[in-house]
């Protein structure tokens, strides 16, 4: 049977759309700003699950917008998360490490406590809370500096600066694991399955990619892959200004997600090569 998803072009969701039994729905089908509308449309949607890949997730655009943030990000979460709960259906919330400072240097535990460091990670955790109070089996997946051969991420910010100029000045103490879209898909999915048979293993869990590095580090290796020539020269954060605060520690401990699901941290960069590859053959079609 189906599980569906909300979302469709943004990078996990098209993973999930390559996975199969996914229907995945994107705007123009179940536009999320309209959550009771889609709400409705779910009651008519045969499915086993919902997966919900859809957010707002430009950081730094938050801090002005976060209205419209807290509405994709939390008020529609939980009215769909409502719905899902009174068919019976298991819900998966993909959240961020950015409901946490940052403090530290310790992974981050699911039950740490959280303090969102901008408007972006408030509206994330408003998102979990909702789900996780709608009262149906759940779960609350956090993962973190996701990638993809598509859509907007750091990698592909690196890719394009990386051939214009011959040196980047890159923060080297925010901490935290990248994470290739297709792996979470994937964990997604397996999740979704497991919480139709074992509701009781609903809850928040954490999910990233391994080893956890810097935004240094993960722009050298993008560049060391891509063969790209382009000196990386670590900065502190106080040195790139940005609107939205980053966590200095995103690292998250994602035991419990292999105790539970069986789901062991990705290597994100066996996912950084994929992507390259496809990106490749993408641009010889
Ligand atoms: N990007 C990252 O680094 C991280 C992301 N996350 C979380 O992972 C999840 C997936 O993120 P990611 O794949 O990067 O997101 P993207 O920004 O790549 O894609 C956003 C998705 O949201 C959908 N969407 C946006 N606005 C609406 C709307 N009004 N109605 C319906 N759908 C809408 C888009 O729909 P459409 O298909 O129609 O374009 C798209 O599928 C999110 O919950 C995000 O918060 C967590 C940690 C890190
Ligand atoms: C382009 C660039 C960025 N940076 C820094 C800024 C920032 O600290 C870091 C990453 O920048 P980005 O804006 O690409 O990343 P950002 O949008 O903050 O990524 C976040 O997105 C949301 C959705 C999440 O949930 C998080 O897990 C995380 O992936 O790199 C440099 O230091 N030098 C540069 O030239």
């Amino acid at each position: 049977m189906t599980v569906l998803v909300l979302g469709r072009s943004g990078q996990v969701a098209r993973e999930l759309a390559a996975l199969p039994g996914m229907r995945c729905m994107g705007r123009e089908a179940m536009d999320l700003r309209d959550p009771q509308a889609c709400a409705a449309a779910l009651r008519d949607i045969p499915c086993t699950a919902v997966i919900n890949a859809a957010a707002w997730t430009a950081v730094d655009k938050a801090e002005s917008e976060e209205a419209e943030a807290h509405l994709l990000n939390a008020e529609a979460p939980g009215v769909m998360a409502r719905a899902a709960a009174e068919l019976g259906l298991p819900f998966v919330q993909i959240s961020t490490d950015y409901v946490f400072d940052g403090a530290g240097t310790e992974p981050h535990m699911p039950d740490d406590p959280v303090a969102p460091p901008n408007a972006y990670g408030r509206t994330k955790l408003a998102g979990e809370e909702a789900v996780a109070g709608a009262g149906g089996a759940h779960a609350i997946l956090r993962t973190s500096w996701v990638f993809s051969a598509h859509g907007a991420n750091f990698p592909r910010t690196m890719l394009r600066l990386g051939r214009e100029r011959d040196r980047l000045t890159i923060v080297a103490d925010q901490i935290g694991g990248p994470t290739f879209a297709g792996d979470i898909a994937r964990a997604c999915a397996a999740i979704a399955a497991q919480l139709q048979t074992r509701p009781e293993d609903s809850g928040i869990y954490h999910y990233s990619g391994a080893p956890d590095v810097s935004w240094a580090e993960f722009a050298r290796e993008i560049f060391a892959q891509a063969d790209i020539s382009c000196a990386v020269e670590d900065i502190p954060t106080s040195a790139y200004p940005t609107p939205a605060v980053r966590p200095l520690n995103s690292r998250l401990d994602c035991s419990a997600t292999k105790r539970i699901f069986g789901l062991d941290r990705p290597d994100w960069k066996a996912g950084l090569a994929t992507m390259l590859q496809q990106i490749a053959e993408e641009e010889s079609r």
